[in-house]
């Protein structure tokens, strides 16, 4: 059973405690101990499972995946478009979010041999924490005798001009129950453009108000062009170039997870030089997030959180993983980063040889709008600006027989990115349909310093999606057909 901070006969002393539950936090603690005697404590303040299991990953792509059936279908003679039924697709929602209840987590943490200690904990001294319960009570003191890992995720970052509208955050568009006729999103990244297809599926009007000229900035820019054409093909009103200056709004205040957080929301909003006003009844900031180490008293240790972000050394009993450490805010990538620290805590206590770890590992990112954009490694601009020497190869998503087959109307892009001095791959982009499904290959071939005349080898079925590798290597050089 999860304790409850404090909890008088619960252990006090951990061989590794974890601060933060999230899927990160779980999985750093598992790999710490793993087939061992070593014993951990996950201290967890909300839900065990964390942002991706409740209010992220899981109850986003839970409502994004019917959608994208639906569309496919749409597009595919022969069977009968299915309709979207709001009330269903909202509650297949919360069957995967296992209906806000963490007790299947908290099962198979207790089943690995976990401690899950429930309150906000924070460092009061070198391998000391406290657990303060969140009806208040304690604090309790734990130590820990080897390492203290930070797993405490982020928060979403909220523009001062917004913060006294209590707009909804990600957590309420995920977490939808009152759906607006009028929504606007702030904001031209992955979280407002994955919303703005569920919310737009729903019924709501969406207009996106987005700073910059494109969406998805840091992906190749023929992914945000589609992904814009995509929106407004599905009647979101796309605003570039225009920012939030001001707002009112009557009755703001917190009504719950996904419900209207007061009265019509007023928006001064400036574009080319021009100021106009814009109602609606809810508006959504989806301007990034930031890490949270505020409140994980990092100065009792003499520490800052820019100590822990900034790339720096720790002291060899603290670590941060996931997104509390400023690498790229992805479930997966933290995920990754918690199963090679967790495995050097482990080394460390047992003397066991800790596992090589190449130098550059390529980061993968799957946008799940429709068509979905899938990203790994650099892109070409990047890869020049690194100062890689690069040729590029692209090609319509509807290139080859398998990947034209998916739908009737299939639009995209796919791309390599490849490095002509040690002729390998340093990025590849795919949007389209079920384009996640092609990315994998191509971090294969990164991590595997692969050379593109190799792959010519890899030979994929037909008629299958995978043939526009086929398509992508043709379209190279030559002379890179040479080892
Ligand atoms: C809408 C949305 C959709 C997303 N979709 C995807 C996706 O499809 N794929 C993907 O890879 N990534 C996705 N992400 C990103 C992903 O959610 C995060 O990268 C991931 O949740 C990070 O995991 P974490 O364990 O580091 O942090 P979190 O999941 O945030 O977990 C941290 C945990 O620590 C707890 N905590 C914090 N401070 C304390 C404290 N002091 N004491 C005790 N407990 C504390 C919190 O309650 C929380 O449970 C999405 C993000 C958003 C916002
Ligand atoms: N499918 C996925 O993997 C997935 C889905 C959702 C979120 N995420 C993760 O969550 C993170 C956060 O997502 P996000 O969309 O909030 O952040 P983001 O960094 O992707 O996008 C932020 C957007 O807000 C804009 N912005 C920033 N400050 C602003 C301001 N003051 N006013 C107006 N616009 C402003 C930026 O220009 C950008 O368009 C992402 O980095 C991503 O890693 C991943």
């Amino acid at each position: 059973m999860a304790a409850d901070a404090p909890s008088p006969d619960a252990a006090t002393s951990f061989d590794v405690i974890v601060l933060g539950g999230g899927a990160v936090g779980e999985n750093v603690a598992q790999y710490a101990t793993e087939g061992t005697d070593l014993t951990a404590a996950i201290v967890e303040g909300e839900l065990l499972g964390g942002e991706c299991s409740y209010y992220a990953c899981m109850p986003s792509k839970a409502l994004l995946r019917p959608l994208a059936v639906a569309d496919a279908a749409a597009n595919l003679p022969g069977i009968t478009t299915p309709e979207v039924d709001a009330e269903a697709l909202l509650a297949r929602r919360d069957t995967w979010v296992s209906h806000y209840s963490d007790a299947g987590q908290v099962d198979w943490a207790e089943g690995a041999g976990l401690q899950v200690v429930r309150g906000h904990g924070r460092l009061v001294g070198e391998r000391e924490v406290e657990v303060v319960g969140a009806d208040g009570r304690g604090p309790q003191r734990l130590r820990a005798e080897r390492a203290v890992v930070l797993a405490t995720g982020s928060v979403p970052v909220i523009p001062a001009e917004l913060r006294e509208l209590a707009p909804w955050t990600s957590r309420d568009a995920t977490g939808v129950v009152e759906v607006p006729d009028e929504l606007v999103i702030v904001g031209g990244g992955v979280v407002a453009v994955e919303a703005a297809t569920w919310m737009a599926a729903l019924g709501t009007r969406v207009t996106m108000l987005v700073r910059g000229d494109a969406l998805l900035r840091g992906l190749e820019p023929f992914a945000g062009e589609h992904v814009l054409e995509a929106l407004r093909g599905l009647g979101v009103d796309v605003r570039l170039g225009a920012s939030v200056v001001g707002g009112e709004r009557e009755g703001a205040r917190e009504t719950g997870l996904g419900r209207l957080h007061g009265g019509r929301v007023r928006l001064e909003v400036e574009s080319d030089d021009r100021r106009d006003t814009l109602e609606a009844d809810e508006v959504l900031v989806a301007t990034g997030r930031r890490p949270r180490l505020d409140d994980v008293g990092l100065e009792t240790v003499g520490l800052s959180p820019e100590d822990v972000t900034g790339g720096g050394a720790l002291p060899d009993w603290l670590h941060a993983v996931g997104d509390a450490s400023g690498e790229a805010p992805l479930t997966h990538w933290g995920k990754y980063r918690a199963r090679v620290i967790g495995q050097r805590i482990l080394a460390a206590a047992t003397g066991e040889a800790t596992e090589p770890v190449p130098d550059q590992v390529p980061v993968p990112q799957v946008v799940f709008t429709d068509p979905q954009v899938a990203a790994v490694g650099l892109t070409e601009a990047d890869a020049r600006e690194a100062g890689h020497r690069v040729v590029t190869a692209q090609v319509p998503f509807s290139g080859a027989a398998g990947s034209a087959l998916l739908r009737d109307d299939v639009t995209g892009t796919a791309q390599i990115v490849v490095d002509l001095g040690t002729r390998t791959l340093v990025g590849a982009t795919f949007v389209g349909p079920e384009a996640s499904e092609l990315l994998h290959a191509a971090t294969i071939a990164i991590v595997g310093t692969v050379r593109v005349h190799a792959l010519r080898h890899a030979v994929p079925s037909y008629p299958a999606a995978s043939e526009l590798w086929l398509r992508l290597l043709e379209e190279l050089p030559r002379a890179l057909r040479a080892g």
